[in-house]
């Protein structure tokens, strides 16, 4: 037996337990997996990944997984490369953005006569932002655009065929999407939601691209599909339902969080009611102790059958502090965090998540962090650099120059593998490994745990590799957040004192407290969870309609699901609005059901 299928196998094993999983993990077919948190989905898809890519698919055909986004991604990888998974033209981890450019728009684009700029260029952040304007003061000259770039998102996330009465009857934003994809095609560029529309477009059209993209990737596996809204969900329907491409998909439409990018958690209902997709549900929770499960479902407002699947019962306690966020957060880092520590041995900061509502309670908690001498990382964008996949492979190289190379974690090869696909448009054989000697020289030459970070980085740029990220068109944006990472290494910036050893940290936390939003928590766990900011007002925010007091629920919800044994809620019942205008309306309604289900 191969030393990949001994891993997978004996990761199965934990299946036999339990008849839905293993029913999963045999399944031969279209299988849509539909579960609560912590029921092993993920577990289920990377060994049936493991599985089907040693069993099913036959070099060199492989298997495509899309994820919602690049933490995800990451995380994907970081399992599977625990199942001996390598990295490898036979497996693609990614976004459903990079699936549609990689895999879609960059191979068969131009041959399908695809009206898009060439060579293509993906618009960073700031350029997109600023077509935005252009476009919406073109078109709506006396609003303020900045209120209406989420309407403008959702809609063209959500209305895809531009013939129907949907679009062609409004005019406040179809127009504004007219003139912005004019201008950035004009300046030769393309954005993230133009991947995902112009692939499914050729999806769509093209015959023979199904056919083309079925011979790659006879399997497609999708996972957190509550997520990944209408393009993805149409594209599902084309290349499996009609196009035999094999499908397996995960998700739980209770962690729906992301409804203002155009997720609609009905679509994976829909999906494992199509006839010949056989549908599974798992009930146990391996994850969290029983009170949390109960007191999790009373925020979510819904019936679940959902159990745990061991004894374990967990706590779930509320923090009343008078004296707003601020005390809260002193409560958290001086108090909640030392005391979980103490509580049970063994148990380390990166065992513990500090979960807000949004950036700014992030950077009160970071500040509070620094003055206590704790040590964290941040999940979230208010992180002192973004985290894109070129950043987050950086962390990775930095782990690996810092003492990683020693027992090879992360491998080499993931790292050779991953720094070739930020070039998919480079195939000739003398260009490939002229770009792997660059890398390898680079990483031999820079071994060491002590460089301060902005040498490393200094160095990785004279090395010429930045240029070369810089000739790649589609990496625009990694360009820029290269750039960020490099601006925090200087004198009085966050990261001046950082060393390649803690950098590379941020990779593995283990000794790190998890700073991240509650949105940013998704996919994670941690021993204990402690909630900041859970104010009337805030969460539900004041005003929200019943749609989105039913997203701040599910919310709530993956908060909380995230904690095996213990679940702290601080509140105030008074937080501080724009313009520091003080807001009294008592704590969340959300902890008032909570509590009393704890109560009960
Ligand atoms: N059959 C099993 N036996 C023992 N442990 C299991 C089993 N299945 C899953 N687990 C463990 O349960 C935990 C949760 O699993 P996993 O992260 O795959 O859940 P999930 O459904 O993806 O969670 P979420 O949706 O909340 O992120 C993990 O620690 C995993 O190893």
């Amino acid at each position: 037996m191969s030393l990949n299928k001994a891993k997978y196998t004996e990761a199965a094993k934990e299946f036999e337990s339990n008849r839905r999983q293993l029913a999963a993990y045999d399944s031969k077919g279209h299988c849509v997996v539909l579960a609560g948190p912590g029921s092993g989905k993920t577990k289920v898809l990377t060994t049936k990944l493991a599985r089907m890519l040693a069993e099913d698919v036959k070099t060199p055909h492989g298997i495509a997984c899309i994820t919602y986004s690049n933490q995800c991604a990451k995380e994907l990888k970081k399992r599977l490369g625990a199942l001996l998974v390598e990295q490898s033209a036979r497996v693609f981890i990614g976004t459903m953005h990079s699936f549609c450019l990689r895999e879609v728009i960059m191979p068969y684009g131009k041959l399908a006569g695809l009206p898009l700029p060439q060579p293509l260029k993906v618009a960073s952040v700031s350029k997109q932002h600023s077509y935005f304007t252009e476009a919406f003061s073109k078109i709506h000259p006396d609003e303020n655009p900045k209120y209406r770039k989420t309407a403008f998102d959702e809609f063209r996330r959500i209305v895809l065929d531009r013939a129907s009465a949907d679009w062609i009857n409004d005019d406040g934003v179809a127009p504004v999407i007219v003139e912005y994809e004019r201008l950035m095609f004009q300046a030769g560029e393309i954005d993230f939601d133009a991947m995902s529309l112009y692939g499914l477009r050729l999806i769509q059209e093209n015959e023979w691209v199904r056919k083309a993209l079925k011979a790659k990737y006879p399997i497609l596996a999708i996972d957190e599909y509550q997520d990944l809204g209408v393009p993805l969900h149409d594209m599902v329907n084309y290349l499996c339902i009609e196009g035999g491409i094999r499908l397996f998909a995960v998700g739980d439409p209770d962690q729906s969080i992301y409804g203002f990018t155009g997720a609609r958690p009905a679509l994976m209902n829909e999906l494992a009611d199509v006839e010949g997709v056989q549908r599974v549900r798992l009930r146990l929770n391996y994850r969290s102790g029983k009170s949390i499960i109960n007191a999790s479902t009373a925020a979510l407002a819904e019936t679940r059958d959902f159990e745990a699947s061991d004894d374990k019962e967990g706590v779930v306690i509320d923090h009343k502090c008078i004296g707003g966020l601020d005390e809260q957060i002193s409560l958290a880092i001086n108090n909640l965090v030392p005391e979980a520590l103490a509580r049970r041995e063994g148990r380390r900061l990166g065992d513990i998540g500090v979960l807000y509502l949004d950036r700014h309670g992030g950077a009160a908690v970071a500040h509070a962090a620094n003055q206590a001498g704790v040590e964290y990382v941040r999940f979230d964008q208010g992180n002192p650099y973004p985290r894109t996949p070129a950043t987050g492979w950086l962390e990775e190289c930095a782990s690996w120059c810092a003492g990683g190379w020693r027992d090879g974690e992360p491998p080499l090869s993931n790292l050779l593998w991953q720094w070739r696909s930020f070039f998919p448009q480079i195939s000739k054989e003398t260009e490939i490994r002229q770009l792997r000697r660059g890398l390898v020289s680079f990483l031999y030459s820079n071994r060491g745990a002590d460089t301060r970070l902005r040498d490393w980085i200094k160095t990785f740029g004279d090395a010429g590799l930045f240029t070369m990220i810089r000739s790649e068109p589609t990496m625009a944006d990694e360009v820029e957040s290269i750039r960020a990472l490099y601006e925090v290494c200087k004198d009085g910036q966050p990261l001046a004192g950082y060393s390649v050893a803690n950098f590379g940290g941020q990779h593995i936390s283990k000794d790190r407290l998890n700073l991240t939003t509650i949105h940013s928590s998704k996919g994670l766990e941690y021993d204990v969870v402690i909630m900041l900011g859970l104010e009337a007002g805030r969460i539900p925010r004041y005003n929200a309609t019943e749609l989105q007091i039913k997203e701040s629920r599910r919310l709530f919800y993956v908060a909380m699901t995230r904690a095996r044994h213990e679940v702290h809620l601080l509140w105030s019942g008074w937080y501080e609005g724009a313009g520091g205008r003080i807001f009294r309306n008592g704590r969340s309604s959300f902890v008032d059901e909570v509590m009393s289900d704890v109560k009960d």
